[in-house]
């Protein structure tokens, strides 16, 4: 029979989950103000709100410990208990949370309202991030005028946010032990509920590099002839020449790298800006392939209330973001969206976890988070790997060509492969680096220099010039001044191949013995089956251990390279060849340049 005290739990989580609701509402509320809008009084409202929620959260959480939760017997009610006996950042003493909230605040000020001088003119001196710079990163084949965007970017964020984020390590690092962590690396790492899962993550990464090498060495040796000496033969790959700010992914630099160079390459920003397309109907673009798989539309205050484009009179956090205000009816977007094919993408990357967000919406509130973070960031990816198919680009007219040669195919499956394996070693060593920090492994005389031995070891990327331990570029990178976990896209890019494949097989467009129906040309457009499928796993948010949710659409209950390998294996053969017929270099030696203590 059901003990008393779990009756009584019962009624005592109703409550509190109503609680719960409403602070995370308000919170949520005040948060979205100051992201919106960076002004001190947006600031001192959200640091007002946070202390104010804070407090509430250590009362409701003196009363959650009282309960035996451990011996409950109701799956879901021990469940709720033990998300809610983990506190977090609000276990700190007042005055060290204050100082925590306006330290990552600050951060996320100078890194949002940066901006350097133009390269060829001094006299203009207003150029941001977004769009200025990120477009000059993805479009300018001039090296030197590369190299100043980069190193200014950095010179314009690192200094400021060096001693900020020492004091952002030690104020995180008490708040984990409060919560009986070793330090924040485990808190963070808590959410994956596997004490396996680093070894998992260093395994995938093993079965996965292969790969990346191949594809590394032959844009090394298409940027040498490009680019002459600025390239080394053998050595790792100069930052700034690949089309993106921290060189996660190479996509913008496709169009001198195609393997064949006489074919089409896809190029979706001249098609959308060719067709007029506007920001609006980029984002209706995107939901209406949700909805064209029984997903769901997006709530008319979702477009009352979102930030799709750079505001003009204010300074805003342009970094793209989707946000659930735990009302189940308020979820919006805030994107500076450019109209490129990398915001058409993150578009639908956005608007997945919107869709995640209301699959979920009538959880408790506890369990309305991503069966685990990687999840979250899948969702919209994986329908991004169907929208950036050929068959599914002509299928909305943003591919004209009607034949799909294997030539056209694979220059396509290339250019996602710019994006999909390149980002691998990215991923991998973002969190490589915090966790050392995290654990002292990492000291702040060398966080820079052990950035570098990072970045060199596993991108097998360079900086354009040397770097010293006077420079901070780790916090170039939003995620690091924001606080924002990052291993968490490692296993989306895993991950999202695994649901595409099942997502594949249901709607009947992939079959592994039948090579008429290869994993890179699926498209589930229009599939209800699919979405059907998709939307069992999503409908469960965080209620269930991860391993049973991906069980759900799946079948398998692990992270599982194979998915990807099999998705890229015809670029993968191709690359091999073609590497071997140049005599290509596979690998890198060690860098010229680097960091000096
Ligand atoms: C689009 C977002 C917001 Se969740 C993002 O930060 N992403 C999406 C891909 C990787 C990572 C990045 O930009 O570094
Ligand atoms: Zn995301």
């Amino acid at each position: 029979e059901i003990e008393e005290e779990e009756l009584r739990a019962r009624d005592f989580i109703q409550l509190l989950n109503k609680k719960t609701e409403e602070q995370n509402n308000r919170l949520t509320l005040a948060h979205w103000a100051y992201a919106s809008n960076i002004t001190d009084a947006n600031l001192q409202h959200q640091l007002a709100v946070s202390a104010e929620v804070a407090k509430e959260r250590k009362e409701n959480w003196l009363e959650v410990i009282k309960f035996n939760w451990n011996t409950f017997s109701d799956y879901d009610l021990k469940r709720q208990f033990k998300k809610y006996s983990k506190l977090g950042s609000d276990a700190l003493p007042e005055e060290k949370l204050n100082r925590l909230n306006k330290i990552t605040s600050e951060m996320e000020k100078i890194y949002s309202t940066a901006k350097i001088c133009a390269f060829d003119n001094n006299s203009t001196c207003d150029l941001a991030l977004e769009p200025e710079l990120t477009q000059t990163l993805a479009n300018s084949r001039n090296p030197e005028e590369l190299k100043h965007v980069w190193v200014e970017w950095r010179n314009a964020v690192g200094p400021h946010c060096r001693l900020l984020f020492e004091e952002y390590v030690d104020l995180s690092n008490e708040a984990a032990r409060l919560n009986n962590f070793t330090n924040t690396a485990e808190s963070w790492l808590d959410g994956y509920e596997d004490p396996q899962f680093r070894q998992q993550i260093e395994s995938l990464w093993e079965q996965l590099k292969p790969l990346y090498l191949q594809i590394h060495a032959y844009v090394r040796f298409q940027l040498k002839k490009k680019y002459g000496d600025v390239v080394s033969e053998k050595g790792p790959i100069p930052a700034h020449l690949l089309g993106n700010m921290w060189a996660q992914r190479w996509r913008n630099v496709a169009q001198f790298n195609l393997p064949y160079p006489d074919k089409e390459e896809v190029d979706l920003t001249a098609e959308l800006r060719a067709q007029n397309y506007t920001v609006d109907k980029i984002f209706r673009t995107a939901e209406d392939f949700f909805k064209s798989i029984n997903l769901t539309e997006m709530p008319q205050t979702f477009w009352e209330r979102s930030i799709l484009e750079k505001p003009k009179d204010r300074e805003m956090v342009c970094h793209a973001s989707a946000w659930d205000f735990y009302d189940r009816k308020d979820f919006r977007i805030k994107q500076c969206t450019a109209i490129t094919m990398e915001h058409f993408t993150t578009a639908h990357h956005e608007m997945g976890h919107v869709e995640y967000f209301i699959q979920y919406k009538n959880q408790p509130v506890k369990f309305r988070r991503g069966a685990n973070s990687g999840f979250h960031e899948a969702v919209g990816d994986l329908i991004s790997l169907s929208v950036e198919s050929r068959k599914h680009l002509r299928k909305i007219g943003l591919l004209k060509s009607e034949s799909d040669d294997p030539e056209n195919v694979l220059n396509n499956l290339f250019q996602i492969g710019l994006d999909k394996i390149v980002f691998l070693p990215f991923g991998y060593l973002m969190d490589l680096w915090r966790w050392d920090v995290f654990e002292g492994k990492i000291t702040p005389d060398e966080y820079n220099c052990k950035w570098w031995e990072l970045r060199e070891k596993y991108q097998g990327v360079e900086p354009p010039v040397n770097r010293t331990d006077q420079d901070f570029d780790p916090a170039a990178k939003y995620h690091i001044i924001a606080s924002v976990p990052y291993i968490r896209y490692f296993v989306s890019f895993v991950i999202q191949f695994q649901f595409h494949r099942a997502v594949c097989e249901k709607a009947g467009q992939y079959d592994a013995n039948d090579p008429s129906k290869p994993l890179h040309e699926c498209d589930i457009y229009q599939n209800t089956e699919a979405g059907n499928a998709l939307k069992k796993m999503l409908q469960l948010g965080s209620s269930r251990p991860w391993p049973d949710a991906i069980e759900v659409l799946t079948g398998q209950r692990t992270m599982d390279a194979s998915a990807l390998l099999e998705y890229f294996k015809p670029l993968h053969k191709w690359l091999e060849q073609e590497n071997k017929k140049n005599k290509v270099f596979i690998g890198w030696e060690k860098s010229t340049k680097g960091c000096v203590n």
